[in-house]
């Protein structure tokens, strides 16, 4: 039998998000190729990218709440997704060392022919970071599958100096947004 919820990602940040809501669901993983438009508006393209990734799996899977999101971190008109590699790891931490950058973080719920999202943007500053820091940070290897090269909830908690809005927005999953939204749209708990 298909689950009532589906969450459409290979992150395991959003599966441990989305068990705090204590409700059965089952993790399929989307086959969406991630192409950022720098034409499109930030919270355009999380939106639309978090639209494929649901849409991917709920073609298949008509009767389920199926969640996809996508998170892109945003500093001077320019749109960070992950590093490929080691050496643009160092040049975005550069970039935010000492500065305020926003995250937005894209979900989109479908069920069916319903299909909503939204978005939820926070701003995070940095502190100055000399170069040893940054060295040593990306030597970690935390870097490399996380948006913006850093991932708040590990140590990169450490680089941070405030965040204003929500927190788990930033780690991949506004967790108490959606849950709500998902109520919004007549999701039931069994
Ligand atoms: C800024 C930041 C991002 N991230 C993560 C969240 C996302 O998993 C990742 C951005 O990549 P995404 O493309 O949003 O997601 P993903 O490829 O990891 O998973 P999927 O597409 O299958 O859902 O960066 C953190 O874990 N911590 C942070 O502080």
């Amino acid at each position: 039998m298909n689950s009532n919820l589906i969450l459409a990602s290979a992150s395991p940040r959003r599966k441990e998000l989305l068990e705090l809501l204590q409700i059965p669901f089952e993790v399929i993983v989307s086959e969406v190729e991630e192409i950022v438009d720098e034409k499109l508006h930030p919270a355009e393209m999380v939106q639309s990218l978090a639209q494929q990734k649901a849409l991917s799996v709920a073609k298949t899977n008509q009767t389920s709440f199926v969640i996809g999101s996508d998170t892109l971190v945003v500093y001077g008109g320019r749109m960070l997704g992950k590093p490929t590699n080691k050496s643009e790891a160092i040049e975005m931490l550069q970039m935010l060392s000492g500065n305020t950058h926003d995250v937005f973080t894209g979900v989109a719920i479908i069920k069916g022919e319903q299909v909503h999202s939204f978005f939820e943007k926070t701003s995070v500053t940095f502190f100055s970071l000399s170069d040893k820091e940054i060295v040593d940070y990306v030597s970690t290897g935390e870097p490399m599958d996380k948006a913006g090269a850093y991932g708040i909830q590990g140590y990169g908690a450490l680089l941070v100096e405030g965040i204003i809005g929500d927190y788990y927005s930033v780690v991949g999953l506004p967790i108490a947004r959606t849950h709500r939204e998902l109520l919004n749209m007549g999701f039931k708990h069994s």
